[in-house]
């Protein structure tokens, strides 16, 4: 049986093992379930931790202070509402690869107050189980208390009391199923695209979890090792395990890569803690100074002969910001999601009104846009934004999410996406010519949604999963016709398995960007990744914007497997005047101990794959090389230690895909939910204004991420029509541009 049928089960059950994550509607507090504990106890608890969270982020937590907030702002300085007394840390500074590293976990204002709640929720949790001392007895009571509301706390935290009035069997015809229901677009920010629990799959919603968080104290600490001492230290692990040797390539194209992290960033966004004047904390050094409670600085072992040369001895890393779970109720940590989880094209929409705002230009229904130059009108860029990277005087770019400007092979994705929606919404403006603005961007950005929907499902993920998994998982898209496996109880929300390991599939990051000739693929040059990083200015330029989507769509693919390119594993975001920068595994497997995710071992098991005992046993297996065993049984004590980042990066991979069977698993059971679990779907056949048209649904299938590419990237001519794969010379040859059908735009004319 397939793990997420068992998962969807649980979740219209009770009392089973799921129950951390069951419920988003609480009537059970702390004082009804345990009225001996005193009413004292619990308001010191409560202002203690507001005092603390006050402090963390210099503004106070009134009961109102959730509504001022802008949503589409970094925090700066200059955004503080109420200036307080807060604690000074060392911060780091712009020349340094961790500026890199806390602009991807940029912190957006609307966060700020969430985040401050969850705070003083995991003070009061913690409060409570370490002064029961009860060591075995803890983690009982910790379950105990899970889920549970503080009264105490419910003026600032307010806590959902009844579910709304629609029945799970029969959603759509329930009497009075909330007024969104009948809207014909679907929200910006994901609310109310689930009827019934109307935050699922939201902006700043928490991350969903596969298995229950395992933190060394059962609330926050990370992971110790099974022997009960520390883990190997991530960096170590990264050494031990992985190299920078080239690795083979695959039959994928390099474009894969690009749009693997475009779509990323379409589920995901976590934070990074920030100082309370959004600066990034500076772990590492100083012995002595207060360090920022969120850090978690790694340590670089004597071994590490390229950081001790260069005088590192310990990298830096700040935790993710916490969420509030549904209810605002106790329990661990869990981590906040600041974009929405749907796949709705958030990285260009942004994820809230706000910053839909600030990327629309309100004049028939097109994205701001900037046409740099005269003499080709066509060639529209992004539109600016002076504080997303430092690029000494020059502006990068701006999108709906604010990593846009972290590799220039991103940018174009962003770029190329932008300019998408800009043509279906000038062709939308001639086919009906009376639609005004408003009109004309929702009805764009729903085709836009919908291309990108069908690429993923259609043309991505079976590249991933293979043929066997993308049946076994049922995301296989209907050739015609449409879908009703729409289902409400589906929990859409992005897992943290999925986020911090399962697909992070950074192994495949290209060591160089690849340009070529767009008229005739010939080869230009290339640019090393680690002279790119927040660097997207070449894309000003034409000629040089053609060349790159050329080498996207020509270049090979990096495998995933042990092989890193040494521009992420020992130069990650590596800034002038240093000469090392950051590890991409070393931080993605701190991020995993970060989030509490459980070991490798118990996600085999989730995932009814063979669970190994020993190495000797995984030796046996034969489900990785076997030479890369042995550096795992030299990196961890213990095979249940492994991290699941790791374990799941180094397996052999799953018949007809590119990935192993566990991030399989993980893969696919998050796309499952993405599919079944969005009310806004585009095959879904649902009695609501807001479905597509079987006609539409008809022409939308027509679409291809090559048909897409050609129309928006200026000088392509010939190209593959499996533009996810490499072009052959079987049938994915070539073929000129305007042979690739687009869609027919006439089925969208007003009657
Ligand atoms: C040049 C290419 C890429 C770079 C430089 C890059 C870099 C990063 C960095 C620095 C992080 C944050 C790490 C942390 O603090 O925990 C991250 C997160 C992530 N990356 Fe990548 N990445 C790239 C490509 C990809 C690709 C190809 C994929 C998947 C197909 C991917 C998936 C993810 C995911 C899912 C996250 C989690 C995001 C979050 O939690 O906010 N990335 N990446
Ligand atoms: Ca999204």
């Amino acid at each position: 049986e397939c793990p997420y049928f068992a998962s969807l089960r649980v979740e219209r059950s009770t009392g089973n093992r799921w129950r951390f994550q069951q419920s988003d509607f609480t009537s059970d507090s702390i004082s009804d379930r345990f009225p001996n504990i005193s009413d004292d106890e619990i308001i010191q608890l409560v202002n203690s931790g507001r005092d603390r969270a006050e402090n963390l982020f210099g503004v106070s937590l009134g009961a109102r202070s959730l509504l001022p907030f802008s949503s589409s702002d970094e925090v700066s300085k200059r955004n503080f509402k109420r200036p307080l007394n807060v604690t000074e840390y060392p911060v780091i500074g712009r020349n340094d690869s961790a500026w890199g590293l806390g602009k991807y976990g940029f912190l957006l204002e609307k966060t700020v107050p969430i985040s401050q709640r969850a705070v003083v929720l995991l003070d009061i949790t913690k409060g409570l189980t370490e002064s029961r001392h009860l060591n075995r007895g803890t983690r009982q009571f910790l379950d105990d208390i899970t889920g549970l509301s503080v009264p105490q706390f419910r003026t600032i935290c307010p806590v959902p009391k009844e579910r709304p009035a629609v029945s799970l069997d029969d959603p759509f015809n329930s009497p009075n199923p909330p007024d969104c229901v009948h809207n014909k677009y679907q929200g910006i920010n994901g609310h109310c695209n689930n009827v019934a629990w109307l935050n699922r799959g939201k902006d700043s919603t928490i991350y969903r979890r596969l298995l229950e968080a395992n933190y060394a104290d059962g609330v926050a600490d990370v992971r110790v090792s099974a022997t009960g001492q520390k883990l190997p230290s991530a960096r170590s692990v990264s050494l031990e395990v992985f190299d920078n040797l080239e690795g083979p390539g695959v039959d994928l194209s390099a474009l894969n890569a690009h749009f693997g992290q475009f779509l990323a960033h379409d589920m995901i966004s976590s934070p990074s803690s920030k100082t309370a004047d959004g600066q990034i904390p500076k772990c590492c050094g100083d012995s002595g100074k207060a360090i920022h409670p969120d850090c978690l600085p790694i340590e670089i072992p004597p071994n590490d002969q390229i950081s001790r040369q260069h005088g590192r001895t310990c990298m830096e890393f700040v935790r993710t910001l916490p969420g509030v779970r549904p209810g605002c109720t106790l329990g661990p940590r869990e981590q906040i999601n600041q974009n929405t989880h749907f796949i709705d094209a958030s990285t260009i929409y942004g994820s809230n009104d706000q910053e839909a705002s600030a990327v629309r230009s309100f004049e028939g229904g097109q994205l701001k846009n900037i046409r740099p130059f005269p003499q080709s009108p066509h060639f529209s860029i992004l539109t600016g934004d002076a504080s997303s990277c430092s690029g000494n005087g020059l502006v990068c770019f701006k999108g709906g999410d604010k990593r846009t400007n972290v590799q220039p092979g991103l940018t174009m994705m962003h770029t190329i996406w932008m300019r998408q929606h800009n043509r279906l919404a000038s062709i939308l403006s001639t086919v009906n010519s009376h639609w005004n603005d408003e009109t004309l961007f929702q009805e764009a950005r729903r085709i836009l949604i919908a291309q990108l929907q069908h690429i993923v499902y259609s043309e991505f993920l079976p590249n991933f999963l293979g043929k066997d998994m993308m049946n076994s998982f049922g995301l296989t898209l209907l050739p015609r016709g449409l879908f009703h496996g729409y289902n409400i109880s589906a929990n859409p929300a992005v897992t943290s398995e999925f986020a911090v390991a399962g697909f992070r599939l950074h192994s495949t990051i290209p060591p160089v960007l690849a340009l070529r000739n767009p008229a005739d693929n010939s080869r230009v040059g290339v640019k090393p990744l680690r002279e790119s990083w927040f660097h997207p200015f070449d894309l000003y330029s034409a000629s040089y914007f053609s060349e790159c989507a050329a080498g996207m769509i020509g270049a090979v693919y990096d495998k995933q497997d042990q092989h890193y390119a040494d521009d992420v594993r020992n130069h990650l975001f590596q800034r002038f005047p240093e000469v090392i920068g950051l590890d991409m595994p070393a931080i993605d497997i701190q991020r995993g101990r970060d989030h509490g995710l459980q070991p490798y071992v118990k996600y085999r098991a989730l995932c009814q794959l063979r669970v190994p005992k020993s190495f000797r046993d995984l030796k046996k297996m034969n489900i990785m090389p076997a030479e890369v065993v042995d550096r795992l049984a030299t990196a961890y004590r213990s095979v249940e230690d492994v991290d699941l980042y790791v374990g799941g990066t180094v397996e052999n991979h799953v018949a007809g895909g590119r990935v192993g069977p566990t991030f399989g698993c993980i893969i696919g059971e998050q796309f499952y939910r993405s599919r079944t679990g969005d009310r806004f779907w585009y095959e879904n056949d649902l009695p609501l204004i807001s479905a597509l048209l079987q006609a539409q649904v008809d022409e939308i299938r027509k679409s291809s991420f090559a048909q897409v590419m050609c129309s928006n990237v200026d000088g392509l001519q010939n190209i593959q029509p499996k533009i996810l794969l490499v072009a052959d010379s079987g049938d994915n040859q070539q073929v000129p541009c305007s042979s690739l059908p687009d869609i027919d735009f006439s089925i969208w004319r007003d009657a």
